[in-house]
């Protein structure tokens, strides 16, 4: 593969702005039958989403997906969304279990409007007999399939029934697969994320590496239609993780869904735990964020996602920070 490179080794070239405020810059995203004020997601992690933060996020327009951690809490969970007149969105797994509760929903009727498969190496015949469980029981459950690398597993995935695909094996904040196993896309995330959308004939979701806020506009201009993002969304007032105070500083617990805190065992551990900085509350996150990418759009010369999607760019190769900490 040539031409491999990250987030920090690229910047995005202006071109002439067409707006005189930042405001007329629009962030919204359309992904499947809904459009959702921001295209970024918080990761589907038990230290980054909890069924409050889900609410939040789904009242002020914003996408989610519920982790899949407390398997028996999901089928009250998709029916309070439901009863509040919100979407819900689901993950499962591909263990035997999986296929009786996709069944159940379709049996009581009770349809959620997205399901995330989510599973380390999705490039796999669990998945693709996943995927087509689900389209053949929930056939308008919007499906996102992963996590993958390659664009065969994007065309394969897509070619089952999946609706998106999510890509990114390896790159995120607490995961230690690159380490273990030696496999992902760790170091080399954005141009997996190019390699993959070229190959994709619907939208894709660019998981993890996601550093800084910039970071949310080279994905889009190397083909994401959304991102998801852990490390960026641990540690708000709201995040579930546990709360830890050091030196009169208070510091928020974010751990891997393959680490040992998650699993409450050491088998096949591919992920950590560590502590991040307090960090005040996810609307102001989320304000920042749009804010940001408004900019972004501002920068790229248009008024929509979409003029991020046609810029130039350079590849800086490990210089955009100058030497300086990221923040
Ligand atoms: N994006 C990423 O880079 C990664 C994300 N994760 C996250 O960790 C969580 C747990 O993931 P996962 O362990 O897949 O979930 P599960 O523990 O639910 O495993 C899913 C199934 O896939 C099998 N499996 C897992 N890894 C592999 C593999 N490398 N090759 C073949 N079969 C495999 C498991 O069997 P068995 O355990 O017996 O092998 C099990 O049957 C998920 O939330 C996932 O997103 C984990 C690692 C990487
Ligand atoms: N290899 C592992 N990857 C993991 C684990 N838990 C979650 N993840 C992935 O990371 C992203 C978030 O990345 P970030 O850089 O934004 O923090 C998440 O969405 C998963 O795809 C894990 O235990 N091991």
């Amino acid at each position: 593969m040539e031409n491999v490179f990250d987030y920090e080794d690229i910047q995005l070239i202006p071109a002439k702005c067409i707006v005189n405020s930042r405001s007329e810059c629009d962030t919204s995203v359309t992904l499947g039958k809904h459009t959702f004020k921001l295209p970024v997601v918080p990761a589907n992690m038990q230290t980054i989403i909890d069924e409050k933060i889900a609410i939040y996020l789904a009242e002020n327009g914003y996408f989610y997906v519920m982790h899949r951690f407390e398997p028996e809490k999901r089928l009250t969970f998709i029916k309070d969304m439901h009863a509040r007149e919100l979407i819900a969105s689901i993950s499962v797994g591909v263990k035997d279990e999986e296929y009786g509760f996709i069944e159940q929903l379709s049996n009581d009727n009770i349809v959620p409007e997205y399901i995330t498969i989510d599973i380390a190496h999705g490039h796999s015949n669990a998945v693709i007999k996943m995927i087509q469980h689900i389209k053949k029981h929930l056939p308008e459950s919007f499906v996102i399939a992963g996590n993958v690398g390659t664009p065969e597993a994007v065309r394969e995935l897509e070619h089952a029934g999946a609706d998106a695909t999510k890509v990114g094996i390896g790159p995120g904040k607490v995961c230690i697969t690159k380490i273990k196993t030696g496999f992902g896309t760790g170091g080399w995330q954005l141009a997996a994320l190019r390699w993959c959308a070229k190959a994709a004939s619907k939208p894709i979701i660019a998981d993890g590496g996601i550093r800084t806020n910039g970071d949310i506009a080279k994905s889009v201009r190397f083909g994401a239609s959304m991102v998801m993002i852990g490390s960026l969304f641990a540690g708000h007032e709201e995040s579930p993780g546990q709360t830890i105070e050091k030196d009169g500083k208070a510091f928020k617990e974010y751990f891997g869904s393959a680490s040992e805190f998650q699993k409450g065992e050491k088998k096949n551990v591919e992920g950590k735990k560590m502590f991040v900085e307090h960090k005040g509350s996810l609307e102001d996150t989320l304000k920042e964020m749009e804010q940001d990418l408004q900019s972004s759009i501002s920068y790229a010369g248009g008024t929509k996602l979409e003029a991020i999607r046609n810029v130039d760019y350079v590849v800086v190769k490990n210089s955009i920070f100058n030497g300086d900490k990221v923040y």
